[in-house]
């Protein structure tokens, strides 16, 4: 497998690969940082270390997999060419398949190559019982409201474009509502667990979403409702933030790492 991103989450799934937690090798990486390409080699013994390459294009030879765990910019750079050049992918910034354009280019290139594109779970829980929900095909609402601490919002663009200054707050304050489509684009760096949702229930204009900046909360919350006639289902997921990314939850890169760790075992519980 190759790695492209080499920040929080993509440190954590190279240590996962340099202990064993990950039985495959990781043969190449790549970061348009080079600090941050070293500083994963050397999560690495000697020896054992992933090339570290300064194009990503560079990653494909002879791999079987590309893990994306940059941005969304990095989706629209590396998912086609990985799966022209014979490589299945695995999204973490699965928000940029908000642009339908994209998605459509991404799915008909992948059924062309005969290559899997794979988002996992991240964030949040549920997505087993809303894509078996969504399989009944009366699957109705699907909603997600997300609270994060201000810092873990800082920057979005939505927020500079609509001069919010989340410092300002003292209570828990809605600053978005809309469609999982719309917060791809309003905060492309804290909602891509919205795009898997929408992938696995009715869609990313269909799904709604709440954000919720709260001074006073420290995790980062993702609240799951969904409808319809097979009955409901409700998921809370109380995240710890990741102590070098407040943005990103410690479990998204640990369903990362679940994810790459049982495409090669033997027994793979859940839908
Ligand atoms: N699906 C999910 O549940 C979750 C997804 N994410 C997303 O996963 C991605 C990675 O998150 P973190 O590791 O916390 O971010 P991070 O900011 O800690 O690391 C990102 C790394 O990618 C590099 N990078 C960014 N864009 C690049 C580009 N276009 N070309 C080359 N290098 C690039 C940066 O230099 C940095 O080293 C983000 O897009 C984040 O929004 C984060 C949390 C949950
Ligand atoms: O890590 C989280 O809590 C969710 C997140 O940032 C994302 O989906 O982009």
């Amino acid at each position: 497998m190759s790695l492209f991103g080499c920040g929080t989450i993509g440190t954590e799934v190279a240590r996962a690969f340099a202990d064993g937690t990950i039985n495959a090798d990781l043969v190449r990486i790549y970061d348009r940082n080079a600090e941050k390409r070293q500083s994963v080699v050397d999560e690495f013994r000697a020896g054992d270390a992933p090339e570290p390459v300064d194009d990503f294009t560079d990653l494909f030879d002879g791999v079987d997999l590309v893990v994306e765990a940059a941005g969304q910019s990095a989706v629209d750079e590396v998912t086609v060419p990985s799966l022209e050049s014979g490589c299945d992918v695995l999204l973490l910034s699965a928000g940029a398949l908000a642009a339908s354009e994209l998605r459509q280019q991404v799915v008909r290139t992948a059924e062309r190559e005969g290559q899997v594109v794979h988002v996992p779970s991240g964030a949040i829980a549920g997505l087993d019982a809303v894509k078996a929900a969504a399989l009944t095909g009366d699957l109705e609402t699907v909603s997600l409201t997300t609270t994060k601490n201000p810092a873990g919002l800082e920057g979005a663009p939505y927020l500079v474009e609509n001069d919010i200054d989340l410092s300002a707050l003292d209570s828990a304050t809605t600053v978005f509502e809309g469609s999982a489509t719309e917060a791809a684009l309003a905060f492309p760096s804290n909602i891509n667990v919205a795009m898997a949702l929408s992938l696995a229930g009715i869609g990313p204009g269909g799904t709604t979403v709440r954000i919720v900046a709260d001074p006073d909360e420290s995790n980062n919350v993702h609240h799951i409702e969904a409808t319809g006639g097979m009955g409901s289902i409700e998921t809370t997921v109380r995240n710890v933030p990741s102590p070098t990314n407040p943005k990103t939850s410690y479990l998204a890169a640990v369903s990362a790492i679940e994810k790459l760790r049982t495409m090669g075992a033997t027994v793979r519980v859940g839908t």
